[in-house]
């Protein structure tokens, strides 16, 4: 890849996709440059990352041939603002945020602009994101296909149709944070039954790991890589029927849903 890449905002997103596209080898720390607020920011990443960041939105905008805004959704009105004369007219502009619409874009910019709407996540950083995106009609296939490289070094990418944006945080965008409750949860669990800490992390991760690779590389029923677990009369059913008894499976769905309505709240402007 030899177009030049720019992240209006370097936080927990922004320096993941960067972290994980400079170890995939797909650029060099030169090829791209960045924006945040705060020196303590800019002299974080320029010594962590090694590429160039300022305050400077402006003058980014004018230099990026792939322009990511990875700021947060209320932020979003201000700098676009700030950058809507700058942007070149044939940057793509990616949107790394919950709730931000393509129609939302448009109107921001008040003209047309190429966007790619995206959902990413941390686990970018160690080259094991997920990320969703979805282009705008502006957008060619050689343009979608030069972003999808981007977001397929660190992981894996899909497209999808816009009205299922919404629900993409519930799945991959938020739901690490869900599993990471999980795992500290059973090492809580397991601490309390006098088990070190550090090896209840390690066992209840790889075993997270592992579960998520069996569903992904054997194609088989998540149901049925559940039974083939459960010995009758085991040490599993004992745990799936506490599970079914506490409502796991039913907080999960309705965490589905709390998120998905969170995201259509912030593509509303709610704060
Ligand atoms: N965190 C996650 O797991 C995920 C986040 N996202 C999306 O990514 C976006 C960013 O989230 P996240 O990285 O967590 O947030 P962070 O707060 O970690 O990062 C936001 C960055 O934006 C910078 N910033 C704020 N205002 C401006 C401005 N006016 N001009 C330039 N830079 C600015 C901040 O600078 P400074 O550091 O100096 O304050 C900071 O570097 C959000 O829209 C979120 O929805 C999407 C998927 C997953
Ligand atoms: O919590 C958020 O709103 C962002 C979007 C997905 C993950 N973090």
């Amino acid at each position: 890849m030899n177009k030049k890449l720019g992240f209006i905002g370097c936080g927990q997103m922004g320096q993941a996709m960067i972290q994980g596209m400079i170890d995939a080898g797909l650029v060099e720390a030169e090829q791209i440059a960045a924006t945040a607020l705060s020196d303590e920011t800019i002299d974080f990443v320029t010594d962590e990352y090694g590429i160039q960041i300022s305050n400077d939105n402006k003058r980014l905008a004018r230099e990026s041939e792939i322009l990511f805004l990875a700021v947060k959704p209320y932020v979003y009105q201000g700098v676009i603002q700030e950058i809507r004369d700058e942007v070149p007219e044939d940057t793509v502009v990616v949107t790394v945020a919950a709730g931000i619409t393509l129609d939302a874009m448009k109107e921001a910019f008040g003209k047309n602009v190429k966007v790619i709407r995206s959902m990413p996540n941390t686990p970018s950083l160690v080259g094991a994101g997920m990320s969703v995106l979805c282009p705008n009609d502006f957008v060619t296939k050689q343009e979608l296909a030069e972003v999808m490289e981007v977001f397929e070094s660190f992981g894996e990418a899909e497209v999808v149709e816009e009205k299922l944006m919404d629900t993409v945080p519930a799945l991959s965008g938020s739901s690490p944070a869900f599993v990471y409750m999980f795992i500290e949860a059973m090492a809580d669990g397991a601490v309390n039954e006098g088990f070190p800490r550090d090896k209840a992390y390690k066992l209840a991760a790889q075993s997270v790991m592992g579960a998520a690779k069996m569903v992904l590389e054997t194609g088989r029923h998540p149901g049925d890589l559940k039974d083939a677990v459960c010995t009758p009369g085991g040490t599993t059913i004992a745990g799936v029927t506490k599970l079914e008894e506490e409502g796991f499976r039913n907080a999960v769905i309705q965490t589905m849903t709390a998120c998905t309505e969170r995201s259509r709240q912030l593509g509303k402007g709610t704060k």
